[in-house]
């Protein structure tokens, strides 16, 4: 299976537009991969707070369709990262959105762990409260965004729901890029899957990007990771590798579930 992680730059000297069309480009070159993945909120930036309610859109609005055509023009399964989702009925969401290679709508994913404590996303998206998977031909994706790293419960409920890919798009920042790494490969390793994370490169907000975009194998090797500049990360991986891991090596067999809370003495 082959998978192309597009590590877009997200600065502010692009309008949305401009970018917008030029990703959609991007990835109608990436013909001839099975997947391709795109960055948490690259239409603004993860980080550009002001921008979410003004280029917050329906799940028809103007970026959903140009990456349904992508896709379809493309013939790729497309996880076109997220986009600031409007919902005429409640609050901003900060949606993923996964394409077939016929340019259908196959899963739409909120966020369910907003980033900024008091702050920022945390104040002004509502959360999601549902896990979503994908069945491809080849595998079956879990998806998950940015900030959902740092939460492993998530992940095995992932599992649990068939997971054995994680795509995992993100506006992580430089600052923290040890971490980025560090909870991709933890991620893989726990639960014996691949994980595909993709983050985006530039400055936007006055907040470098990590770039690093990275993917790990079921052992928790790094297949490839990206600079930290714009770049196409394109990865061969084979999705048998995640049966025979945890066929080899059935940690997960080996779960405790509903564990008592320490007595008090
Ligand atoms: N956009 C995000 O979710 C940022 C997450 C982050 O910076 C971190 O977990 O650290």
């Amino acid at each position: 299976m082959r998978a192309s992680l597009l590590q877009v730059a997200v600065n502010e000297d692009e309008s949305v537009e401009a970018r917008r069309l030029r990703v959609a480009g991007m990835v109608r070159d990436q013909a001839g991969a099975d997947l391709v993945v795109l960055p948490e909120l690259w239409t603004t930036g993860a980080f550009a707070y002001e921008a979410f309610g003004t280029e917050a859109e329906p799940l028809e609005g103007p970026t959903c369709e140009a990456m349904a055509k992508a896709a379809r023009d493309a013939g790729v399964w497309l996880h076109a990262g997220s986009i600031p989702e409007r919902d005429p009925d409640g609050p901003l969401y900060n949606t993923s959105l996964v394409f077939s290679p016929s340019g259908a709508l196959a899963a739409a994913y909120r966020k369910i762990h907003r980033f900024g404590f008091d702050q920022g996303e945390a104040v002004l998206m509502g959360a999601g409260d549902e896990l979503v998977t994908v069945r491809l031909p080849q595998t079956t994706l879990g998806v998950a965004t940015c900030y959902d790293l740092r939460f492993p419960e998530l992940f095995r409920g992932l599992v649990d729901a068939g997971a054995e890919t994680f795509v995992v798009p993100a506006g992580w920042p430089e600052r923290r890029r040890s971490h980025w790494t560090l909870l991709a490969q933890a991620r893989a390793v726990e639960n014996q899957a691949f994980v595909l994370a993709c983050g985006t490169a530039g400055t936007h907000a006055g907040v470098p990007q990590a770039g690093h975009s990275i993917v790990v194998d079921p052992w928790g090797e790094v297949l490839a990771q990206a600079g930290p500049g714009e770049e196409v990360l394109t990865v061969d991986f084979d999705p048998a590798t995640v049966a025979g891991t945890r066929e080899r090596f059935p940690a997960l067999k080996d779960r405790v579930l509903g564990l008592e809370p320490p007595k008090r003495r």
